[in-house]
C-alpha cells in the first residue's frame, strides 16, 4: 500500500478535536464556581458572607459562614470533576508514518488503524490486512448492539472524493470516488464511522472524510442540556419558601425593633449611650439585616449536599447490585450519572427494541414452506402433530460440510432434497446465494459465517446443511457447493436491503450462463411483486405464513425470476449511471430496483424462531403492574409481532380492546385514532 497524502478539497471541516468534557484545568474553577453559585442556597450564603463583613450588621464572625460554604463548594466541585474526567486520547499513524494525536487528524488524511482500535473519524476504507480488503467492526457505541460488519474496498490509489455534506444518517452515505477518469460509487459499505471499533483485522487504512463535529456520530448527539430532577425542583421551591419565611420573620423583628426604638429607645440611651442619637427607621433597617445573619440556620445549606451524597451512595448501590449483574457478558449495571438516580423511580414509559432486547437474537431456522408444502412440523401416521422434542433430529452426515450445531426435525425435507425436487433445490439455492453473509474457511471444510443480521446467518446455515453450501464470495462472484458440486455464480448486482424496501435481491449468472434474479423479503412486499401465474401457490403459502406467524416465528417470502440478457445489459448501464450520481441517487436507484423486481415467481417462505430472553414475560408483567407503559419497536410481520406480544405478556388475554392502527400518513393515523376513541370512549394522550 502506498501512503500518499490525498489532495482533497476541504469543503467542510478541519480538525478532529471534539470537546466531550465540560471543563479543562484552567476553566474548571471559574466555570464550576459560576455553575455552583447558580444554586439559590450557595448564592445566598455568598450574600450572607458579604453582610457579615459589615461590622454594623454582623453579630457573628465571618468564618461561621465561610467554613460550611467552602466545604459544600469543594465537595460538589470534586464530584463534578470526577464526573468530567472521561475523554481519552487515541494515537494513530498518519502518512508518511507519522504519529499524531487523534485530535489533530484532518479531513483528507490517511490513517492507519490497528486491531481493537477505536475509529475516531468517518473514514473511507482504502485497504486492510484481510483478503478482499475486508474489515470487521463492532458498532456497539453506535447502536448498542455488538455485532460484526464486513466491508470491502478495492481502491488503493490517489483518489478524489466527492460526497454528501455532513449529516446524521448513520445508515446512509453517498459519494463518488474519481480515479484516472473513472468514477466509482461509494456507499455505506465502504465507510467506517467514528464510534466503531476494529475487530479481527490486523490493520486497515482509511481516508478521513469527516472529522470532529462533522462525523455522523457527533451530528447525532444533540445538545447536552443540564437535567434537573423533580427533587431538585422541589428543593428549590422549598428553599424559596424558607427564604420567604425568613424575610417575613426578619420584617416582623425589624418592625418590632422600630417600635421599641420609638418607645423605649431613648430611655435605653442612658444606659448605653449611642453617638448618632436614636433613629428608629435606620435602626430597624440594620436590625433586619442582622436577623438575616442570625437566623441563617433556617436555610438548610446542607440539604443540597446531603442529597448529593445520598445520590452518590445510591449510584454505588446500583453498580453493586447483584441482581442487575449479567454474568454471561460480565456486565454489571452502571450508573452513568450521579444526578438523576431518583428519577428512575418516576419512569412512566419504556421504549424497547424487540429483536435482541426482548428476544435473544439467536435465530434458528424452524420451518419453511416450499412450493405449497409446509415442512418443519412432524406428524405421526394418524395425522397427530408430534412434540418436536420426542423426534430424532435429521441426520446430515451425507453432507461433509454441514454445520453440526444445526438441528432440524422433519425428515421429509431432506428426502425432498435427495430426490432432487427442482423447487426445493431452487429454494435452497436462493438461500445460499441471496444474502450479505461473509464466509471464513480457516481449515478445509471448516466454515464460519459472519452475518450482519442473524436472520441471514440462520438461513444460510440452513441451506448449508441441506446441501447448498455457501463457501466464499468476492466482489463479483459467489461460490457455493450444490449437493457436493462446486459452482461459482457471477455476481452482477446486489439490490440491497433497507427497512423501507423490506427486501433484498441479487442478480447472478449461473455457470451455465443463465441470468437470474433472486429476491427475499417481507411477504406483503414480495406478494405485491409476484406474477399472476402464481396466485394459487400464493393462497397456500399465505396459509402457511399465517400459521408460522401465529406461532411467533419471523417469516420471509422467497421469489425468483429469469432475466433476459439484452434487457439486463441495458438495465445495468442505467444502474451504473444512477449509482455514480450524487443528487437523487437514492430515489433513482429505488426506481430502477422497482422496475426489475416485478413479475417474480414465488418459491416459498421461511420461518425463523427467535426465543424470548429469560425472564422477559415476568419483567413485563411487573412493569405493567407498576403502571409503566411499554412501547416495543419491531419490523416484523403484524401477526408475528402480536403473537410475541402475547407470549411476553405485553398483550394479555383480558385486553379485549386491542386495536390496530395501520395508517401510513399522519392524517390517516389521526383519523383512525379518532374513530377508535369514539368506539371505546377512552382518552388519548395528546401525543
Ligand atoms: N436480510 C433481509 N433480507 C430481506 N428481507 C429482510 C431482511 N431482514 C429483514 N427483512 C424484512 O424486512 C422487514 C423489516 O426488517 P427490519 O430489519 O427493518 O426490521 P427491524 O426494525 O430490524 O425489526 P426487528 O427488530 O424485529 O428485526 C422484516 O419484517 C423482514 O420481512
Ligand atoms: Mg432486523
Amino acid at each position: 500500500f502506498r501512503c500518499e497524502q490525498v489532495k482533497l478539497k476541504k469543503c467542510f471541516a478541519n480538525t478532529n478535536a471534539i470537546k466531550t468534557s465540560k471543563y479543562n484545568p484552567f476553566t474548571f474553577l471559574p466555570l464550576n464556581l459560576f455553575e455552583q453559585f447558580q444554586r439559590i442556597a450557595n448564592a445566598y450564603f455568598l450574600f450572607l458572607l458579604v453582610l457579615q463583613v459589615i461590622p454594623q450588621i454582623s453579630s457573628l464572625s465571618w468564618f461561621t459562614t465561610v467554613v460550611p460554604l467552602v466545604l459544600v463548594l469543594t465537595v460538589t466541585a470534586a464530584k463534578d470533576a470526577t464526573d468530567d474526567i472521561v475523554s481519552k486520547c487515541v494515537l494513530c499513524t498518519i502518512s508518511p508514518l507519522r504519529s499524531e494525536k487523534w485530535m489533530d487528524v484532518q479531513v483528507g488524511d490517511i490513517i492507519r488503524l490497528e486491531n481493537n482500535q477505536f475509529v475516531t473519524a468517518d473514514l473511507l476504507l482504502l485497504s486492510s490486512s484481510e483478503p478482499l480488503n475486508l474489515v470487521y467492526i463492532e458498532t456497539a457505541e453506535l447502536d448498542g448492539l455488538v455485532y460484526f460488519f464486513s466491508f470491502h474496498s478495492e481502491y488503493n490509489l490517489k483518489p478524489a472524493v466527492r460526497c454528501e455534506p455532513p449529516n446524521n444518517r448513520l445508515d446512509r452515505f453517498t459519494g463518488t470516488l474519481t480515479y484516472a477518469g473513472q468514477k466509482y460509487p461509494l456507499d455505506n459499505e465502504k465507510i467506517l464511522l467514528r464510534g466503531c471499533t476494529l475487530r479481527n483485522t490486523e490493520w486497515c487504512f482509511g481516508l478521513v472524510l469527516f472529522a470532529g463535529p462533522e462525523t455522523k456520530l457527533m451530528q447525532n448527539s444533540g445538545k447536552t442540556t443540564f437535567k434537573r430532577t423533580s427533587i431538585d425542583r422541589l428543593m428549590n421551591v422549598l428553599v424559596l419558601c424558607i427564604f420567604g419565611f425568613l424575610a417575613f420573620m426578619c420584617t416582623i423583628l425589624a418592625i418590632g425593633n422600630c417600635f421599641w426604638e420609638m418607645n423605649e429607645g431613648s430611655q435605653f440611651m442612658v444606659f448605653l449611650p449611642r453617638q448618632d442619637g436614636n433613629n428608629a427607621a435606620f435602626s430597624a433597617f440594620l436590625t433586619f439585616w442582622s436577623y438575616v445573619i442570625i437566623l441563617n440556620t433556617v436555610v438548610p445549606i446542607s440539604l443540597y449536599v446531603s442529597v448529593e451524597i445520598i445520590r452518590l451512595g445510591n449510584s454505588f448501590y446500583i453498580d453493586w447490585d447483584r441482581k442487575m449483574y449479567f454474568s454471561r457478558y460480565n456486565t454489571p449495571a452502571e450508573a452513568r450519572t450521579t444526578t438523576l438516580n431518583e428519577e428512575l423511580g418516576q419512569i412512566k414509559y419504556i421504549f424497547s427494541d424487540k429483536t435482541g432486547t426482548l428476544t435473544q437474537n439467536v435465530m434458528t431456522f424452524n420451518k419453511c414452506s416450499i412450493n405449497g408444502k409446509s415442512y418443519g412440523d412432524v406428524y405421526d401416521y394418524t395425522g397427530q402433530r408430534l412434540e418436536i422434542t420426542k423426534v430424532n433430529t435429521v441426520d446430515f452426515s451425507f453432507n461433509p460440510l454441514a454445520d453440526p450445531r444445526f438441528m432440524f426435525h422433519d425428515h421429509a425435507l431432506v428426502e425432498a432434497v435427495k430426490l432432487e425436487d427442482p423447487e426445493v433445490h431452487a429454494f435452497f439455492r436462493l438461500l445460499a446465494l441471496c444474502h450479505t453473509v461473509m464466509a471464513e474457511e480457516k481449515k478445509e471444510g471448516e466454515l464460519f459465517y459472519q452475518a450482519q443480521s442473524p436472520d441471514e446467518g440462520a438461513l444460510v446455515t440452513a441451506a448449508r446443511n441441506f446441501g447448498f453450501v455457501f463457501r466464499s464470495r468476492t466482489p463479483d462472484s459467489v461460490s457455493i457447493v450444490e449437493m457436493g458440486e462446486e459452482r461459482s455464480y457471477e455476481l452482477l448486482a446486489i439490490l440491497d436491503f433497507n427497512n423501507v424496501r423490506k427486501r433484498m435481491s441479487i442478480i447472478v449468472r449461473s455457470p451455465e450462463g443463465k441470468l437470474c434474479l433472486y429476491c427475499k423479503g417481507a411477504d406483503t412486499i414480495i406478494y405485491e411483486r409476484l406474477h399472476q401465474s402464481c396466485s394459487k401457490l400464493m393462497d397456500v403459502t399465505t396459509e402457511h405464513l399465517n400459521e408460522f406467524a401465529g406461532e411467533g416465528l419471523r417469516t420471509l417470502a422467497l421469489a425468483y425470476k429469469n432475466l433476459d440478457e439484452e434487457y439486463f445489459n441495458q438495465w445495468k448501464q442505467r444502474h451504473h449511471e444512477a449509482s455514480t450520481e450524487l443528487d437523487n441517487q437514492e430515489s433513482k436507484l429505488d426506481e430502477l430496483y422497482e422496475e426489475i423486481e416485478k413479475d417474480l415467481l414465488l418459491l416459498g417462505a421461511t420461518a425463523i424462531e427467535d426465543k424470548l430472553q429469560d425472564g422477559v414475560p415476568q419483567t413485563i408483567e411487573q412493569l405493567s403492574k407498576a403502571n409503566i407503559k411499554i412501547w416495543v419497536l419491531t419490523g416484523d410481520k403484524q401477526e408475528t409481532a402480536e403473537n410475541i406480544g402475547y407470549s411476553c405478556n405485553l398483550l394479555r388475554e383480558e385486553m379485549n380492546d386491542v386495536f390496530i392502527v395501520s395508517g401510513n400518513s399522519p392524517e390517516d393515523v389521526r383519523q383512525e385514532l379518532r374513530s377508535v376513541k369514539r368506539l371505546y370512549h377512552f382518552s388519548l394522550d395528546s401525543t
